[in-house]
């Protein structure tokens, strides 16, 4: 336990407790304010007044886990760009680092990626006849452990994978942060590692989409030819559709990427249908609805308010099933011509965990350059990264109300 001063202007109730609202009040201590938790022995009971009170802060660091799955190329680190955008401040690798290490470290958030637990390097791949995609080229014991270990507060010297030279480079030391992300390919693979995890996001991108992103990546940005991106996707494919497809029904949200409706036989795979499934009944997390929480809507916003050019858009918003769980759907098919008047839309969403309004038109305007920015995708990115904010400080409300429950009793 360690020990802290308290100024404070606070009300009391009759027998002297310390009201939550107090907690606004406390000095800085080394603990993080979440953790600033109290214990008192005696206070003024004259309200409204300036009173110092002795305080015993048990050390209780808890790290929230939030887990993001999805296949290789399939805008991860787009959203985390997002994510980490809504907590203010850019994220970058650790300091004074290896050059080639995965993390990604800002003021809230620490992005850390599951190929560092590849058990078998390219080369040991490659000899096994194993994909990465494969659990047996993966150290899921070790995942645990670590992912544990930072979520009770503890540091862990994490391996590296290096995508440069593919081997694994010497550990690198990860601090606990206050919001932890894994992601990657398994991050809901294992039980153990599931149960970990505070939130999980699955990014379930259509084989049209993917091939599409692909090529536009691994061609213009990597040099790749056609045929040998539809050959990786191709062997890919039988241990994406074995392990890393499945955890799809573990996750409280789906973003799911297919091509649009709004043109028969479309096959340029340029306009998105962006559909977010997002799952009833989970703790700190409550979907956003259009219009009428669990009604079903379909709304052309296009006209007067909000200018859209050929094929337009359209929105869907209802209840589902998916994997035998209740889920709200949000779906958006189309584009945006002009991000600003995003406003509209926004204005007609409900329960997005904004702290202001336009919030989601100010994010998505931040990042215009980023991609997925004119449609469902940018935008289903951005609401669940407000959700994850939402949720980080419900948490961290929760367990400061429940330690003054403590301190009561
Ligand atoms: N919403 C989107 N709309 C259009 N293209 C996208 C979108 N998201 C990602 N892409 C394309 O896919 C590529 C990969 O995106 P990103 O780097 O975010 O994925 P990733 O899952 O982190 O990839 P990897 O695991 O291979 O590093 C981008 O360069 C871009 O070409
Ligand atoms: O699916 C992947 C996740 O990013 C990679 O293909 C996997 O990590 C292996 O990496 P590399 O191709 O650089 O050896």
């Amino acid at each position: 336990m360690a020990s802290c001063t308290v100024y404070t202007t606070h009300s009391l109730s009759s027998s002297g407790t310390i009201s939550k609202t107090s907690i606004g009040f406390l000095h800085q201590s080394p603990l993080r304010p979440e953790n600033q938790i109290i214990f008192c022995k005696r206070t003024t009971k004259r309200p409204n007044s300036l009173s110092t009170i002795t305080c015993s802060v048990p050390e209780y660091p808890k790290t929230v886990v939030i887990g993001l799955a999805a296949d290789s190329g399939c805008g991860k680190s787009t959203f985390m760009r997002r994510l980490t955008s809504v907590f203010g401040g850019d994220a970058a690798p650790p300091k004074g680092g290896n050059p080639d290490s995965n993390t990604l470290i800002s003021d809230t958030t620490t992005v850390i990626c599951l190929d560092d637990y590849h058990s078998l390097d390219r080369n040991g791949r490659k000899v096994k006849g194993v994909t990465a995609l494969d659990p047996r080229a993966n150290d899921f014991d070790l995942m645990y452990t670590q992912v544990k270990a930072l979520k009770e507060g503890k540091a862990v010297e994490k391996p590296i994978y290096n995508h440069v030279s593919g081997l694994l480079d010497p550990p690198e030391l990860i601090q606990p942060p206050k919001i932890l992300v894994i992601e990657g390919l398994h991050p809901m693979y294992d039980e153990r590692v599931r149960e970990l995890l505070d939130f999980s996001i699955y990014l379930d991108i259509s084989n049209e989409v993917k091939f599409a992103w692909k090529i536009q990546r691994d061609m213009a940005e990597r040099g790749h030819s056609l045929e040998s991106i539809k050959a990786s996707i191709e062997a890919r494919k039988p241990d994406f559709d074995a392990y890393i497809d499945p955890q799809k029904q573990y996750a409280d949200a789906v973003i799911e990427v297919l091509p649009t409706q709004l043109i028969p036989d479309d096959n340029e795979g340029k306009i998105l249908r962006v559909k977010l499934v997002m799952k009833e009944g989970v703790k700190y997390f409550s979907p956003v609805y259009l219009f009428d929480e669990g009604s079903t809507i379909s709304w052309i916003p296009c006209g007067r308010k909000l200018t859209c050019s050929y094929p337009g858009i359209k929105f869907f918003y209802g209840p589902d099933a998916y994997f035998s769980n209740e889920v709200s759907i949000l779906e958006m098919d189309g584009q945006f011509d002009r991000l600003d008047e995003l406003i509209y839309v926004e204005s007609h969403l409900s329960n997005l965990s904004t702290k202001f309004y336009g919030e989601v038109t100010q994010q998505m305007l931040k990042h215009v350059d980023f991609p997925g920015s004119n449609n469902g995708t940018g935008l289903f990115q951005t609401i669940v990264g407000l959700k994850i904010r939402d949720l980080y400080e419900q948490i961290v409300a929760s367990r400061a109300g429940a330690t003054l429950e403590t301190a009561k009793v």
